[in-house]
């Protein structure tokens, strides 16, 4: 499967490349060809006489390297080049193709230095980035590759070919195995082929190992609480434990805290596989638990999965895959809960209740609405979730209306 997401010799030509040029609309899409295409005017927007175009694509045979790698050219390029400097996501991939994705940066540089080329030309030495660079000609635009070394001699200039949009983004190809995890195992192979480079796998691994999932049949009911930050979760779910001398748990559980700051600094592939992991660990302690007393779990799959899915996916809601998707059922390994209610609340108020909490006070125009697109995506995922789907409920009211609310779901749903 990996070995698709590569550049092929020879298949260049059968991929589509998609260029995230205005994050509220569909990415522009081009394939290539050898005869000259007039560009449309999108694509003379992005191929335009405005500087020096390149693009970089993350390839390697090793999964954790290019994850890697990927994380660290974003970084740089970010921390490096100048304002006059636009780094738009990119990626090439078959369309249907399920890992077929290349991920990468489409880079158009309008600056007058040569800080664009000089960090290029070293991200160049890397064999695990191929690069393209662009140059118009009157109205058409051509992309000629360039290898890890040096240009190379025989690289025949591909003609850019406006394309229609594909029929699924492309950044919803790659999901399955690299942002959510469907089963125990394959979540597992990530943390086993990181231990060299990150020591604190082998101890995450022996926690999992440690852990025996105990059937639940006859058990309390099961009942978990999702949502965004500062939507009420924790006021929530310690006043059910209260009125419902329940057992509270959490995803990720207590014994992962200390690994966790270390596994939110690396790339999804890595991070992600660590929250799979970290439900597995918690389904162990509901087997257990609910044997006694119900259970109420603050976040578990559901948040893995829709925090996963709005950070693969760039830009728009419309974005995401369909509602029928199969990336949105609930891995048949993962012990299942009898009720996930999602707490919802109107922007405004969180970000209030943020704010009384004392964060996010100097939060930038920009960085509010890129915020505001993802919560979008997290939300939309929450609710396409299925088996089992959560319940929405209205968390605007104060909390003892909400905790009212919450007990009439639970005697209804869960005769408790
Ligand atoms: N129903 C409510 N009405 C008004 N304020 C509330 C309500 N529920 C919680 N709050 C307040 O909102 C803030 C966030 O609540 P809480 O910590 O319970 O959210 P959370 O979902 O657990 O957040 P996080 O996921 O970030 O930990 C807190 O200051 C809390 O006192
Ligand atoms: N079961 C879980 C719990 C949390 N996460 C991830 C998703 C977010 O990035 C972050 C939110 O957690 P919080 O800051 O509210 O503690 O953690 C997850 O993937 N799976």
């Amino acid at each position: 499967m990996l070995r698709r997401a590569m550049f092929r010799c020879g298949e260049l030509c059968s991929r589509v490349f998609a260029v995230e040029f205005d994050l509220r609309a569909e990415p522009l899409y081009f394939t290539l060809s050898s005869s000259p295409q007039v560009l449309h005017h999108d694509h003379q927007r992005l191929f335009g006489d405005c500087g020096k175009l390149f693009s970089l694509h993350v390839q390697s045979e090793n999964r954790i390297e290019k994850a890697q790698t990927h994380a660290q050219i974003k970084h740089k390029l970010s921390s490096t080049l100048s304002r006059d400097c636009d780094v738009f996501e990119a990626s090439s991939f078959i369309p249907d193709d399920e890992n077929s994705v290349v991920k990468g940066f489409f880079i158009r540089d309008k600056s007058t230095t040569t800080l664009s080329e000089e960090l290029l030309n070293t991200l160049r030495q890397s064999k695990t980035v191929c690069m393209f660079s662009y140059k118009r000609e009157g109205q058409y635009c051509w992309q000629e590759l360039w290898s890890p070394v040096s240009p190379v001699k025989e690289s025949v200039r591909q003609y850019i070919t406006p394309a229609t949009a594909a029929k699924h983004h492309p950044s919803t190809l790659n999901i399955r195995n690299s942002d959510v995890f469907y089963s125990m195992d394959e979540a597992y192979k990530v943390l086993q082929e990181c231990t060299d480079i990150i020591p604190e796998s082998k101890a995450v691994l022996k926690l999992v190992d440690e852990q025996l999932e105990i059937s639940s049949g006859d058990a309390y009911p099961v009942i978990v609480i999702e949502g965004l930050d500062a939507t009420g979760k924790t006021t929530l779910t310690e006043a059910l434990r209260e009125s419902l001398n329940a057992t509270l748990l959490k995803s990720p559980p207590q014994c992962l805290t200390s690994f966790r700051q270390r596994f939110d600094s690396e790339p999804p592939l890595i991070r992600r596989a660590f929250y799979a992991l970290g439900n597995y660990i918690t389904a162990a302690h509901i087997g257990k638990e609910s044997l006694r007393a119900p259970v109420i779990v603050d976040r578990y799959w559901h948040s893995t999965a829709a925090y996963a899915i709005a950070t693969a996916v760039s830009g728009r809601v419309e974005n995401l895959p369909r509602l029928d998707s199969e990336l949105y059922q609930w891995p048949g390994d993962l012990l299942q809960p009898n009720l996930v209610l999602l707490l919802t609340v109107n922007p405004e108020e969180r970000l209030r209740r943020l704010r009384d909490r004392g964060q996010d006070k100097t939060v930038e125009e920009a960085e509010l609405e890129l915020n505001q697109l993802f919560r979008l995506k997290v939300e939309e995922a929450y609710k396409r979730i299925q088996n089992p789907a959560c319940i929405i409920v209205d968390a605007s009211p104060s909390p003892q209306e909400v905790l009212q609310q919450v007990q009439r779901l639970i005697r209804n749903k869960c005769h408790l």
